[in-house]
C-alpha cells in the first residue's frame, strides 16, 4: 500500500487505513437540555468513554500498523491507570502518530501549519460560530497547530483570567463518528454536507482536510455537492425537506462498481439525485450502478448503517424490522429520482431503486439526454433479498450460502433493544471479522449459530501477545469492544471509522 493511499471498493477487503477521532473534551460539556440538538441522548462519562476507544485504536493498530503497539504498551505500563496515556493524545508530543489509523485532530493540525489556510480556517470557523474579533484574536494567537486543531474542534478554550477551560463556541460531541462526514468511493472522495447545524462544521473542517491535505494533488477527485440555485428562494420550512444533505452513514461502496446510497432522516432526496448526477457524470469514479434504499426518518434508525452492515462476502447483519418492507421498484426508463423519490413527510414508506449508468455515456455526452437506466432485478423484493442479491450477483456467492445473522436474533425486544445499541453497526477488518460492542448478546447467538467465533478486544490482545493468534490467521470473529459508554453516543465500529484505503476483495468466477 502506498503511503497515501486513497482506495475503497467494498465494505469488507482487509482495511488498510483510516480516519478516526478520539472522544475529545467538547463531548465533557454535553448537558441534558442539549441533547436534542447535539444528536446526543445521554450524559457520557468522558474518561471512561476514553479508555473504551483507546481499546478501539490498539485493536486497529494491531491490524494496521503492528509496529505501534509496542510504543503503545510501554506508554500504558508506565502511565497512572486512572489517566489517559498520552501516546493516545493526538495534540501530545508522544502521540503514537500512525499513518494508517490517523486521527482528523492530529491531520488537521498539519493543514494548520500552513499560514494562510490557517487564517482561512480561523475565519470561517469564527463566522459560521458567530465569535467575537476578541474570541478571533485568542485563536490566532494559539502557536502550536495541535493545540489550535485541537480547540477548532472541541471549542473548549482555556481562560487565563478564570483559570479555566471554557466553551468559546458550541463543540462538536458527534466528531467522533468519522464515517459521517465522508466516503471514499474508489479512488475518488464524496464530501457530506451535515443535515444538522450540530455537525455542520465537521463539514467544514473536512473540507479543509481533503482539500489541503488527503487531497492535496488531487483535487479533482472530491465531488461536493451543493444547494440548486432555486433553494435559495424556498422559505425556512421548505429548505428543511429539500436541503441537500448527505452522511456517510448513508453511504456504502459496497461492491466494485456498485454504490448504496440511503435516504433517511439525515440525507435527503434532492442530495441523493445530486449525488447519482454527479457520480454518472464523471466516469473517473467507476461507478456504474447505485442502490437507492428509502428508509423511514426515525432517531432510532438515522442512517442506513444503523440497519445493516455487511460481515463477509456471504454475511449480513441486518434489523430484522426492516428485512422485507414492502419496496416499490420504479418501472421507467425516464426517470426523474428528484419527483419519484420523494421525500416527503406524507410519504414514510420504504423503497428500492437501482439506477445504472448508461453504458455509452461519457462526460460529454451526459448532459445531452440517455445516459442512465433503470434496470430491476426481479429476484430483489425488498432490504433482505437486496442483500442476499449482491452477495450474490457481486460476490459470486451460491444463493443456498449467503447468510443473515439478525440483530437480537429477531426476537422481540432484544431486536429494537440492540438495534439502538448498534448491533447491526459493525465494521469489517477483512473480510469475515468485524468489531462490534459487547452489549448485544442476543445478537451474538446469530453469530454463533453461523459458525462465527466471539472475543473481548482484550483477549484478542492477549492471545495475540501470546503468539496463539495474530490479525493473518484470524478469521470469521466477531469482536467485542467495551460500550458501556462509547454506545450512549449513538453510533458503533462502523461509525467511528472512515476507510480510507481497504484491500480489494477476491471474487472467484
Ligand atoms: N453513521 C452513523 N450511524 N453515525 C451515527 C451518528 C450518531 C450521532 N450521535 C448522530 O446522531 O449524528
Amino acid at each position: 500500500m502506498a503511503q497515501n493511499a486513497i482506495h475503497v471498493t467494498s465494505e469488507i477487503g482487509t482495511l488498510e487505513r483510516l480516519l478516526i477521532h478520539s472522544p475529545d473534551g467538547g463531548i465533557g460539556k454535553i448537558v441534558p437540555s442539549k441533547f436534542q440538538e447535539w444528536l446526543y441522548d445521554d450524559t457520557v462519562f468522558l474518561s471512561n468513554m476514553r479508555r473504551e476507544y483507546n481499546e478501539y485504536i490498539k485493536l486497529l493498530l494491531y491490524f494496521l500498523d503492528p509496529d505501534k503497539i509496542g510504543y503503545i504498551r510501554s506508554f500504558e505500563k508506565r502511565q497512572d491507570k486512572q489517566k489517559q496515556p498520552d501516546c493516545y493524545k493526538p495534540d501530545h508530543p508522544d502521540y503514537f502518530n500512525s499513518d494508517k489509523v490517523l486521527d482528523t485532530e492530529h491531520v488537521l493540525a498539519k493543514v494548520l501549519e500552513q499560514d494562510a489556510i490557517r487564517s482561512k480556517l480561523i475565519s470561517a470557523v469564527c463566522a459560521w460560530e458567530g465569535c467575537s474579533f476578541k474570541t478571533e484574536r485568542k485563536l490566532d494567537a494559539i502557536e502550536n497547530p495541535h493545540e489550535l486543531a485541537k480547540v477548532l474542534i472541541s471549542g473548549v478554550l482555556y481562560n487565563p483570567d478564570k483559570k479555566q477551560r471554557q466553551l468559546a463556541f458550541q463543540p462538536l460531541p458527534n466528531f467522533i463518528f468519522t464515517r459521517d462526514i465522508g466516503i471514499v468511493l474508489h479512488d475518488h472522495l464524496l464530501l457530506s454536507n451535515a443535515a444538522s447545524p450540530a455537525r455542520e462544521r465537521e463539514s467544514m473542517l473536512m473540507k479543509f482536510i481533503s482539500f489541503y491535505h488527503l487531497f492535496e494533488k488531487k483535487q479533482e477527485k472530491i465531488i461536493e455537492i451543493s444547494e440548486s440555485s432555486s433553494f435559495f428562494l424556498l422559505n425556512e420550512e421548505e429548505r428543511r425537506d429539500f436541503k441537500t444533505s448527505v452522511e456517510g452513514g448513508d453511504v456504502m461502496m459496497i461492491a466494485p462498481g456498485h454504490m448504496l446510497i440511503g435516504i433517511s432522516e439525515r440525507t435527503t432526496a434532492s442530495a441523493v439525485n445530486e449525488i447519482i448526477h454527479s457520480i454518472f457524470k464523471t466516469p473517473a469514479v467507476g461507478i456504474e450502478k447505485i442502490t437507492v434504499i428509502k428508509i423511514p426518518k426515525h432517531r432510532a434508525q438515522m442512517h442506513i448503517d444503523t440497519v445493516f452492515t455487511q460481515v463477509r462476502k456471504d454475511t449480513w447483519v441486518l434489523f430484522g424490522k426492516f428485512s422485507e418492507m414492502l419496496n416499490q421498484y420504479k418501472n421507467s426508463t425516464r426517470y426523474s429520482y428528484y419527483h419519484d423519490l420523494d421525500d416527503s413527510e406524507a410519504k414514510q414508506t420504504f423503497e428500492l431503486v437501482e439506477i445504472r449508468r448508461y453504458k455509452k455515456s461519457t462526460e460529454e455526452t451526459y448532459d445531452a439526454g440517455k445516459n442512465y437506466e433503470i434496470n430491476i432485478s426481479h429476484k430483489v423484493t425488498g432490504l433482505e433479498s437486496l442483500l442476499r442479491n449482491i452477495s450474490i450477483e457481486d460476490f459470486n456467492i451460491p444463493e443456498s450460502d449467503v447468510r443473515i445473522i439478525y440483530s437480537g436474533n429477531n426476537i422481540f425486544p432484544y431486536d429494537e433493544r440492540e438495534q439502538w445499541t448498534d448491533s447491526c453497526n459493525l465494521l469489517a477488518l477483512k473480510d469475515g471479522v468485524v468489531v462490534g460492542y459487547d452489549r448485544n448478546k442476543e445478537t451474538e447467538k446469530g453469530f454463533i449459530q453461523n459458525g462465527y467465533d466471539i472475543i473481548t478486544a482484550s483477549e484478542l490482545f492477549d492471545r495475540f501477545e501470546k503468539k496463539e493468534a495474530s490479525p493473518e490467521t484470524i478469521n470469521n470473529t466477531l469482536i467485542l469492544l467495551p460500550s458501556a459508554e462509547l454506545s450512549r453516543a449513538r453510533g458503533g465500529a462502523h461509525c467511528m471509522s472512515m476507510p480510507l484505503s481497504r484491500k480489494d476483495v477476491r471474487v472467484e468466477r
